[in-house]
């Protein structure tokens, strides 16, 4: 029977199921990170249980960790609940063991989402779980991937096997060429803007079509990261040959002959032609321009074209109270041009864009500007996801480009996509985000989120509001 992608990597991994369709999965890797991990280890100890396949743990810690002053070493960790949670993870790591760890300092730390596939430990075909949402990001290699609960992250370490139920099959397809200046950024959240943050609810997304084909590794990762905010655990893209080339030689991937065998099997990664799926959807890559959320919802969003929604023009009573209170909170006028909206802060990272392709394309859009950032525009950071980047970019000399242009250059980290370190929004204040969340407070109490694209964002940071990339390219 024709199965589709998902259908393949299931079947693959299931122990057992029950009669209620409840299956006992196998994990093939597990990543972890400082939040989530703590009490799942701490039910271990208490329980006397070890890891059950500690080669399938990566862990690093990101959420918590400070963007700026590591010379100043643990020292330069102000909050103490911060620092308690990054020491945790390293007194944990030392005691259970991992496959690769990446702790605070080392160069190879960074965002859970960035390292994992950097360093190969993401790899196609793969049953990929962490004690975090966007854990999605891993299905741009054809890996099920999806994040898990604390007390679940307890479970696969002690059994390597998590507790699920299969989802449904949802097939978005995109075809066509992008235009210039719209990004995968773009894309998703067109996708969301088109079916909603409960749209993929109870289903794993599979992306596909010329224009998903068309992205790099890096564009996939950023489409499948924001699977969670369209309702889906978990995206998929088929493996091809970018997906093969990107994992190649990576420390984690398999080498000699057991690479031959699994570059064999990574190629059967797709859906067979005919393969069911419950829902499709198509979009028109073609018709996708810059996209900029208004609301404090992923789905309230628009082209840059468009302007504000109008409350007035919603005749569904529910949809008109949700306008009106993200406009409140927004402080936002209906009708007002979203090319009219001024900025205070520019974010240029998060696990959704702050790999290599990222900063190259912010530090682009700075250079072909050639102007400093804005003067309302008190803070521009760019903060990228992993050391490697880092490093990789100041290779590149993009960290000069920011920074003569104005721009604050950081040591990587979740940053500002969740102000869970020292980086955030004040009330009140506007944020222009390549992050992939804009609900209250989400940058800090008060602030207020746009999700763009690292162009938009960085174009926004230079002109000190929202300006279409296109026009500018
Ligand atoms: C802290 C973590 C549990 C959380 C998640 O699961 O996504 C965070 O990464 C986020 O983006 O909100
Ligand atoms: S960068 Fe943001 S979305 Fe990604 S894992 Fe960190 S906090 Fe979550």
């Amino acid at each position: 029977m024709a199965r589709t992608l998902y259908d393949k990597i299931w079947d693959e991994h299931v122990v057992h199921t029950e009669e209620d369709g409840t299956a006992v999965l196998y994990i093939d890797r597990h990543l972890v990170h400082e939040v989530t991990s703590p009490q799942a280890y701490e039910g271990l100890r208490q329980a006397g249980r070890k890891v059950w396949r500690v080669s399938s743990v990566v862990a690093t810690a990101d959420h918590n960790t400070p963007t700026t002053g590591w010379e100043r070493g643990y020292d330069g960790i102000a909050d103490p609940i911060s620092k308690e949670q990054i020491t945790t993870l390293d007194a944990n790591i030392a005691e259970f063991g991992a496959a690769a760890f990446f702790p605070f300092l080392s160069q190879r730390q960074g965002i859970v989402h960035v390292i994992g596939p950097e360093n190969g430990a993401t790899l196609p075909g793969m049953t990929v779980v962490c004690g975090d949402s966007h854990t999605s990001t891993h299905g741009a290699f054809g890996a099920l991937a999806h994040g898990i609960g604390t007390s679940e992250v307890e479970h696969v370490l002690a059994t390597q096997t998590l507790l699920a139920k299969k989802a449904k099959n949802m097939l978005i397809k995109v075809e066509g060429a992008l235009a210039r200046g719209v990004t995968a950024k773009d894309v998703v959240l067109a996708i969301i803007g088109r079916i909603g943050t409960a749209g993929g609810t109870g289903y794993t997304i599979e992306f596909a079509g010329s224009a998903i084909r068309g992205l790099s590794m890096e564009g996939r990762m950023t489409v499948c990261n924001m699977a969670i905010e369209a309702g889906a655990r978990a995206g998929l893209v088929a493996v091809d040959d970018k997906t093969i080339e990107y994992v190649k030689g990576r420390p984690l991937a398999p080498t000699g002959v057991e690479w031959e065998q699994a570059v064999a099997y990574w190629r059967t990664l797709h859906s067979d032609p005919g393969a069911h799926f419950d829902t499709v959807v198509e979009l028109d890559a073609a018709q996708i321009v810059p996209q900029v959320t208004w609301g404090t919802s992923p789905e309230m969003v628009l082209g840059i074209d468009a302007r504000v929604p109008d409350p007035d023009k919603e005749k569904d009573a529910s949809k008109r109270g949700a306008i009106e209170r993200a406009l409140q909170y927004m402080g936002l006028e209906p009708g007002k041009p979203l090319n009219d909206i001024f900025v205070d802060k520019v974010f240029i990272g998060s696990c959704t864009n702050s790999r290599i392709e990222d900063m190259r394309e912010a530090a682009a859009m700075v250079k072909k500007l050639g102007q400093k950032v804005a003067k309302n525009v008190k803070l521009a950071m760019v903060v990228p996801g992993s050391g490697l980047v880092k490093a990789q970019a100041e290779r590149e000399g993009l960290h000069e480009i920011f920074r003569a242009a104005g721009f604050e250059w950081r040591e990587p980290g979740c940053s500002m996509c969740l102000a869970m370190n020292a980086d955030r929004l004040e009330p009140g204040e506007r944020c222009a985000s390549t992050s992939n969340r804009n609900f209250e407070g989400r940058q800090g109490a008060g602030g207020r989120t746009h999700l763009v694209s690292p162009a938009m964002a960085a174009a926004a940071a230079v002109h000190g509001h929202f300006v279409d990339v296109r026009t500018l390219a």
